[in-house]
């Protein structure tokens, strides 16, 4: 091959652009992570297409993550955002998901990678505004034997996660591509960290219906906003509607607030002392202090999707 002494070098960027997002992926390919400009991250486990880091610029994490958390595919992770479908918890009474584990197959399922997309910083005003979105996709086709065997459906799932400089949104959209209909549940099942659950309330669900797990499944009302005193495990019906945002608050400031689209049930969870205990994933037994999960989906009553039904729906969580 011919030297050529005046070769163009390849350019870092290109000029006048302003940076741009970058995507890696790390652990053997087995996640992918995405970094703004502006510095926020986000890290997804293709095992559960599960987000386990969120960052804001100075490095803060946002969601709470287990000191033992699994990471290498061997049990659903203790913390960040498992995804749950198409079960929500366990279904004795429903044929088609009884068999299926807790929280379904998706947290437990690895995902493919699709593809990335993002928007970029405007070069007029050289503005640190890039957003970047990650897709994953999982299917009846790429779904291990055994749940296939116990959930004998044909369909697709694209999963969403979308980091923009003060937000991440998740997103699912799921297609019925069999011939038969199917009924399913979708959670995005988010540890939000908080640095004292007991300065902690969360507003939004004033006046909802809710389902107290903890209290022998009784349907109950809640008045004014809700703190953390105990084992919560509650399932709420908005009153309000999904756009009214469910938020976080800690010390009198807003830490998040949770816009839903089309989720239109909210899960309140801290395991408290005792749970937290008996979880052999959960690490430190103390971190239920800090951390809350508010849990968008639509788990009360089943979504029926008939063949080639779309369903979807997102979650935006604002810092
Ligand atoms: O331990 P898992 O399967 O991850 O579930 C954690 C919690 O998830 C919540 O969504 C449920 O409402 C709780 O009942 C459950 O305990």
């Amino acid at each position: 091959m011919v030297d050529r002494p005046n070769k163009p070098t390849a350019l870092a960027t290109t000029p006048g652009l302003p940076p741009q997002p970058q995507v890696n992926f790390t652990h053997n390919n087995s996640r992918v992570s995405a970094v703004l400009p502006s510095g926020e991250s986000v890290e997804v486990l293709l095992f559960g297409a599960t987000v386990i880091s969120w960052k804001d610029c100075a490095g803060n994490e946002k969601l709470w993550l287990s000191d033992v958390a699994k990471l290498d595919g061997s049990k659903a992770v203790r913390g960040g955002i498992p995804l749950v479908f198409p079960v929500f918890g366990t279904a004795p009474d429903h044929a088609a998901t009884s068999k299926l584990p807790s929280h379904g197959f998706a947290r437990n399922t690895k995902w493919e990678f699709l593809g990335r997309s993002s928007s970029e910083s405007s070069p007029s005003t050289g503005a640190s505004d890039a957003s970047i979105k990650l897709d994953f996709g999982l299917s009846s086709a790429t779904l291990d034997d055994k749940s296939k065997e116990l959930w004998p459906y044909t369909f697709s799932a694209i999963y969403s996660v979308t980091l923009t400089p003060d937000s991440l949104g998740t997103g699912i959209v799921v297609t019925n591509d069999g011939d038969k209909p199917f009924e399913c549940q979708v959670l995005m099942h988010t540890y939000l960290r908080v640095k004292d659950i007991a300065k902690v309330e969360v507003t939004g669900l004033e006046d909802s219906e809710y389902i107290d797990k903890v209290d022998g499944a009784k349907t109950k009302k809640q008045s004014g906003a809700i703190t953390i005193t105990g084992e919560t495990d509650r399932v709420y019906q908005p009153a309000k509607g999904p756009s009214e945002p469910v938020v976080v608050i800690e010390s009198g400031e807003t830490v998040f607030s949770v816009v839903r689209d089309n989720l239109k049930d909210v899960v309140v969870w801290n395991p408290w002392t005792e749970k937290a205990a008996g979880m052999g994933d959960f690490e430190p037994k103390t971190g239920w202090k800090n951390m809350i999960c508010v849990e968008a989906g639509s788990v009360r009553g089943w979504t029926a999707l008939e063949p080639n039904d779309t369903y979807q729906g997102a979650q935006t969580i604002s810092v």
